[in-house]
């Protein structure tokens, strides 16, 4: 599903490279914890799957495709098939819940009738059935969070990537924020993410891609936030 190959990415006038030989394939199906400390490459390794970033060398691919390789006007097609949830929710303000979902099938030309049908139906896969008409502000922030994994999983992407879903959320709610991407990925979506979170990786036991300086330094199946013997 996600294949590097020996990747390398060095932004202009930077001295050191920000990922350096990496090379890993993550399975579908998978669910990986990105891990290291602030600077390591997680971002960046992200990114460059969404294709907001190119490798300097080496290849990336992502569902079959080389993302270096890739022509400008397919790169929208790709991004459909990924969803993406950030630590600050990213949510339309002055649009409802609802319209916050809808408008993810709206920009890739839906029917309203499939949106009207998929829409409450995530909504209910979420946790948020009977919110539909609330603000975004109206909501606490871990059902602002729902919003967004609803609005990243309403078109049934293969991959989803979270960056530090719950860096902004209190322990009890990044737990059901967890339950529920554990639930989004028995339904075979490919989930990676990027977390500071020690707490939520030790209890989850997922598998565990940790970098340093760019380098990858562990890749443990049911892995824990530090390393263990
Ligand atoms: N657009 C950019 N231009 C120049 N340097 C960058 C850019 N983006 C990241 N870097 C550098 O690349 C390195 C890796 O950064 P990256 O954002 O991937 O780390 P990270 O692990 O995601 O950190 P954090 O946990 O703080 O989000 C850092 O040294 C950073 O300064």
């Amino acid at each position: 599903m996600i294949r590097f190959e020996n990747v390398s990415k060095t932004y202009p006038g930077q001295p050191r490279p920000a990922l350096e030989k990496l090379s890993l394939e993550i399975e579908k199906g998978e669910f990986v914890f990105l891990v290291g400390q602030s600077g390591s490459g997680k971002s960046t390794f992200m990114r460059m799957i969404l294709r907001e970033t190119r490798p300097t060398t080496g290849r990336v691919y992502v569902a079959g495709k080389e993302i270096n390789r890739l022509a400008n006007w397919k790169v929208p097609k790709l991004r459909r098939q990924l969803g993406t949830v950030f630590q600050d929710f990213r949510l339309l303000p002055n649009k409802t819940v609802s319209e916050n979902v809808a408008f993810a099938l709206q920009v890739i030309g839906k029917s309203r009738s499939e949106i009207r049908r998929v829409v409450p139906e995530t909504l209910e896969l979420v946790g948020l059935e009977g919110k539909g008409d609330r603000m975004p502000d109206e909501l606490s922030g871990g059902e602002q969070q729902r919003v967004a994994v609803a609005r990243a999983f309403v078109n049934r992407p293969m991959i989803l990537i979270a960056d530090e879903p719950t860096g902004n959320l209190d322990p009890a709610t990044s737990v059901g924020i967890m339950k529920l991407l554990d639930r989004i990925n028995r339904t075979g979506t490919t989930v990676v993410m990027a977390t500071h979170d020690a707490g939520i990786v030790d209890q989850m036991r997922k598998r565990v891609i940790e970098l340093a300086g760019g380098v990858l330094v562990r890749d443990q199946s049911r892995g824990a936030y530090d390393y263990e013997n």
